[in-house]
């Protein structure tokens, strides 16, 4: 994995342009996903350990929005049920060329790993396989508000039984003193981590337009209206949560 640390809002910019997962922010997304979510590594490995809980034989485990595939490669370090395959889906070509490379690299290093196939595409355009796993790991909060529920019902209707959604994501609360707390603690997190005032509010300004976090109230009411039963959080890290959704 690249090595290149986070220097992308370092610099004061006249106009901070709109967020894009473009070449600039793959070449130093591990670095910028670590330093800026909490928890995130713990997040992704257990993943593997969840997911290897809910696969079924023979079905397919989703990673949508994969990024440069730390979830895939997760699943394929601990699931080892007969006949399952990863499917990881990102629209951003830049990320998909590079999860490509990464993921040769995991096949060359281990074997009897789960095959996986990468598409380049937009997931409100999928046609789902019958799944077991569906991970979105921090890709829900980028999809349109508006496409959030239809996308869901689409997830829940390929979910075979004894499957599961995992969905992990950025959360606002509407306490406002308990956003308030979560979003200072949330920036002393990153101050920790090494960002100036400068990068952290130049990255607000970025993805303020491009990334709309729900309440967890929100995610329980919407996933329940897309036909899931039980909704269970597993993770809370600050303002990043990440929950099971059961078919
Ligand atoms: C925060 S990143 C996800 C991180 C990744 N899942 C991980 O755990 O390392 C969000 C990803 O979702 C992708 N994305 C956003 N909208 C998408 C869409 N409509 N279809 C496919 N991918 C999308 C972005 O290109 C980006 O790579
Ligand atoms: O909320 C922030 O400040 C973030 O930087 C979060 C976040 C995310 O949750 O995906 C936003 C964009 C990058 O992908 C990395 C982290």
């Amino acid at each position: 994995m690249s090595k290149e640390s986070d220097r992308i809002f370092a610099q004061p910019l006249a106009q901070v342009p709109d967020f894009a997962f473009n070449e600039d922010v793959v070449r130093v997304f591990p670095d910028m996903i670590k330093r800026s979510v909490p928890g995130y590594p713990t997040i992704v490995e257990n993943l593997g350990v969840l997911a290897a809980q809910f696969a079924q034989p023979n079905s397919v485990l989703y990673d949508l929005g994969s990024s440069l595939g730390a979830v895939t490669q997760a699943l394929r370090r601990h699931v080892r049920t007969e006949g399952c395959k990863v499917i990881a889906v990102d629209n951003s070509a830049a990320m998909v060329e590079r999860c490509r490379e990464y993921l040769n690299g995991q096949n060359s290093m281990f074997q009897e790993l789960l095959p996986v196939e990468v598409i380049e595409g937009d997931i409100l355009a999928l046609e789902f396989e019958p799944a077991s796993v569906v991970a979105l790991n921090f890709t829900l909060q980028f999809i349109a508000p508006e496409e959030r529920l239809a996308l869901l019902g689409r997830i829940r209707q390929a979910l075979l039984p004894g499957g599961a959604l995992i969905l992990s994501e950025k959360l606002r609360f509407s306490d406002p003193e308990e956003h308030g707390l979560l979003t200072d603690l949330h920036v002393a997190f990153k101050r920790a981590n090494g960002y100036s005032d400068l990068e952290i509010a130049q990255k607000r300004s970025a993805i303020e337009n491009v990334m709309k976090p729900d309440s967890l109230e929100e995610h329980r009411e919407r996933l329940l209206a897309a036909g899931f039963s039980k909704v269970v959080p597993w993770f809370q890290c600050l303002n990043f949560a990440s929950l099971i959704a059961l078919p």
